[in-house]
């Protein structure tokens, strides 16, 4: 690859946030609207069924889905990897767009524009955007480092759901980000409904501010690390975490499933298990519906509507994912394949 001069570099958005904050809600709102420019997507998610690449909205040629798992040992590979080869499809596209894990530490993913040759002669970190849920991010500040790293990272934070908290608390959470990040532009959202200049085009990734949190940030080491997953573990000169107890449920089902039994069984999953179920989510086909039912749930927060009609190619099938601490696999698993039609 060629170097590209600074201007003519490919702008790339980080966007990150914890496990339901509403990294999705902002991606397919920067993708809906009348912007005049062709993004293109790398998702990457945690659990074995790929179900955020399917709701991304009308943007099916767009979205490439980098392997699941550890995002920090992905990075090497997939993500430099995608890039390259978006990068031979040169004009086709005005900027990329990389939605992380909601477990993800961010600062590998904001590493690899730095300290990766080929990439860093193409593309440049546009910004770091963290969407932070103003209703849970106290809690996952206190029990996720991840979530920290996040707030840590970000040259602009999305303070989203602020429907959910009162004023007072919305403070709160404000001064909180402030104590670790006080330089992030912030802004207060509803579903994300910030304005897209605020998030894209922010020229806002200061490498400056980075190497004051971490001086060794574009330290590249030998790339060797053992995947002792669970463990805090230095990566080209980072510390960087990964949630051990976290493990995530996935699970498929072949054909329908019976409405008259999914929702009352998922209601009570979620309210029975809901301070353990950070995430849930899931893409199911009705008996009798046209339409695929997508839902998604934070803790015992659940959601959920009929949307695009199911394709005459595609498979009526279902996939739903649990993403949580002590889930109960086994009940889980047999309460869904019991919600078969
Ligand atoms: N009440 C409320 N709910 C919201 C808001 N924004 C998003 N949600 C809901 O929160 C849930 C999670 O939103 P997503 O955009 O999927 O979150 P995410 O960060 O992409 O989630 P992961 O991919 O699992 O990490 C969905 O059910 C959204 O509809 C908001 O401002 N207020």
């Amino acid at each position: 690859m060629s170097e590209a001069r600074e201007g003519d570099k490919i702008p790339v958005t980080v966007l990150t946030g914890y496990l339901g904050a509403g990294k999705t809600t902002l991606l397919n709102r920067i993708l809906s609207e009348p912007h005049g420019k062709r993004y293109a997507v790398v998702v990457n998610e945690f659990g074995e069924i790929g179900i955020d690449n399917e709701l991304v909205v009308g943007a099916d040629e767009e979205v490439f889905e980098m392997n699941n798992g550890c995002i920090c040992c992905t990075v090497r590979g997939d993500l430099i990897r995608i890039i390259e080869g978006l990068m031979r499809r040169k004009g086709k596209f005005d900027a990329i767009i990389v939605e992380t894990t909601g477990l993800a530490d961010p600062a590998p993913v904001a590493q690899t524009f730095f300290v990766d040759e080929d990439v860093q002669k193409v593309a440049r970190l546009d910004a770091v955007v963290t969407v932070a849920d103003a209703r849970w991010l106290a809690h996952r500040l206190r029990d996720a480092p991840e979530a920290k790293n996040q707030i840590a990272f970000a040259d602009v934070i999305v303070i989203n759901k602020i429907d959910l908290v009162s004023p007072a608390e919305l403070r709160e959470v404000e001064a909180r980000i402030r104590a670790i990040n006080p330089y992030a532009t912030l802004h207060r959202a509803q579903n994300c409904d910030v304005a897209l200049a605020d998030v894209l085009e922010r020229r806002a990734f200061d490498l400056d501010r980075i190497l004051d949190i971490e001086p060794d940030f574009l330290v590249a080491e030998d790339h060797d690390h053992d995947h002792d997953h669970g463990h805090a573990h230095e990566h080209h000169g980072l510390k960087h975490y990964h949630d051990e107890d976290m493990q995530s449920v996935s699970i498929r089902l072949d054909g329908d499933v019976d409405p008259a039994k999914f929702m009352p069984w998922i209601n009570r999953v979620t309210q029975e298990q809901g301070p353990n179920i950070l995430r849930c989510k899931g893409i199911v086909a009705m008996k009798n519906d046209p339409k695929r039912f997508v839902f998604q749930g934070v803790h015992m927060m659940l959601d959920g509507d009929s949307q695009r009609a199911w394709r005459a190619d595609e498979k009526r099938e279902s996939k739903v994912v649990f993403i949580g601490r002590n889930l109960e696999e086994e009940a889980i698993r047999a309460g869904f394949l019991a919600c078969a039609a």
